[in-house]
């Protein structure tokens, strides 16, 4: 495929962002755009809203797999794009778009000319939530199909246009979503004493429970906790009597996350006696870190050095991906592309440059024959 159809099916997909485990009509266009390949050597498996497509190989000894993550997120879209998204308050701002496109560059590449081993490719959804990964691996399709070798490659807005980015062991980290809801007692704004205020409440145990990262976990073992939601209340002169926040925790070691909800829970004990109130928490989505194996990096490193790219050493992120779970069944890796954006992943302007698509697709379908060989 040329640069110019590569953009054209980015940008089309920009359009049509679609929250976890809703993407009908994303995992519709790539049915569709399969379609015009070669179907020769294709064979596909819809999974959910999800994807699994099989470039079968000429004399298989091993199935090699590439995933791509198909959801958008719950943003509202200001870049101004002529093809910004369509779904209102929808929008591909983690640059699944790109993903998408660049894994229908290698898969069409690869159904014209296969290789000698099968290739799997994924297209995965709900990476931001809930969390499509774990499901996918114990579908009865991964299970038959289970590649021996997978990798996956995320954008990254702060890096230029073509350079790539890993590392050997661990690159993201451990997540646990997190909801927590308060209820007290509601009542007239100018008698707070006979109110329990829930936006007080709430407003506190966001700025308090900040101190478990600095007091309770040992620097050396990174951790952050981030409130990205505060609800509560109904009209400025009345005291709200329910209250929800909703965010998220990540560590660089799976067993943190466990001390910094024991935590949590021991905070809001206290909450619940000092403000009067009850508060339940609710974990939603944790993600397995992603921990890269060392040997494919290495391969990785010598073919973006033949293709002409450069790779930087990159250090751990706080971000997650439920694509650990996947590197947790099966040996491989996840690199960052660089996609040179003025504002970030998540960020409601993030503009990545459409010129680093193609690398990604070279990049991808090198990556898969070398492992082939
Ligand atoms: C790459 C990336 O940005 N991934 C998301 C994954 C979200 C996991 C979950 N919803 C959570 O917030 O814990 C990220 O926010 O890092």
């Amino acid at each position: 495929m040329d640069e110019q159809t590569l953009i054209g099916i980015r940008r089309d997909l920009h359009q049509i962002p679609e929250l976890g485990f809703c993407e009908e009509q994303t995992q519709q266009y790539i049915l569709k755009a399969v379609k015009q390949f070669n179907q020769e050597h294709l064979t596909i498996k819809t999974w959910k809203t999800g994807i699994f497509i099989k470039v079968n190989g000429k004399n298989p000894k091993q199935i090699i797999g590439y995933r791509a993550d198909i959801d958008g997120l719950p943003i509202r879209e200001e870049t101004g794009f002529s093809f910004a998204s369509t779904h209102l308050g929808q929008m591909h701002a983690c640059g699944h778009d790109f993903h998408m496109t660049i894994a229908l560059g290698a898969l069409e590449r690869l159904a014209q000319a296969p290789i000698n081993d099968d290739v799997l490719f994924i297209f995965q959804p709900a990476e931001e939530g809930p969390g499509g990964a774990l499901p996918m691996i114990q579908s009865e399709v991964f299970q038959d199909w289970k590649p021996d070798i997978i990798f996956a490659l995320h954008v990254a807005p702060e890096l230029p246009v073509g350079t790539v980015s890993s590392k050997s062991g661990l690159l993201f980290a451990n997540t646990s979503e997190l909801f927590i809801d308060f209820k007290g007692k509601g009542g007239h704004a100018a008698y707070p004493h006979l109110t329990k205020d829930m936006v007080v409440a709430a407003s506190t145990f966001v700025t308090q429970i900040q101190q478990i990262v600095s007091r309770r976990i040992d620097p050396l073992e990174s951790a952050v906790i981030s409130i990205g939601k505060i609800d509560g209340g109904f009209v400025q002169n009345v005291i709200a009597e329910n209250a929800r926040l909703e965010g998220t925790i990540r560590t660089l070691q799976p067993q943190v996350i466990s001390t910094i909800k024991r935590e949590i829970e021991a905070f809001a004990k206290g909450f619940e006696y000092s403000h009067d109130c009850t508060i339940t928490i609710d974990y939603g989505a944790n993600y397995y870190q992603v921990y890269n194996d060392g040997t494919y990096v290495d391969l990785f490193r010598t073919v973006v050095d033949e293709e002409g790219y450069l790779f930087q050493d990159a250090k751990e992120a706080m971000t997650g991906e439920d694509f650990g779970y996947m590197l947790k069944e099966v040996p491989g890796f996840m690199f960052w592309l660089g996609v040179d954006s003025p504002f970030g992943l998540h960020h409601s302007k993030l503009a990545p440059d459409e010129s680093a698509i193609g690398i990604g697709v070279q990049l991808v379908d090198a990556t898969v024959r070398k492992m082939s060989s």
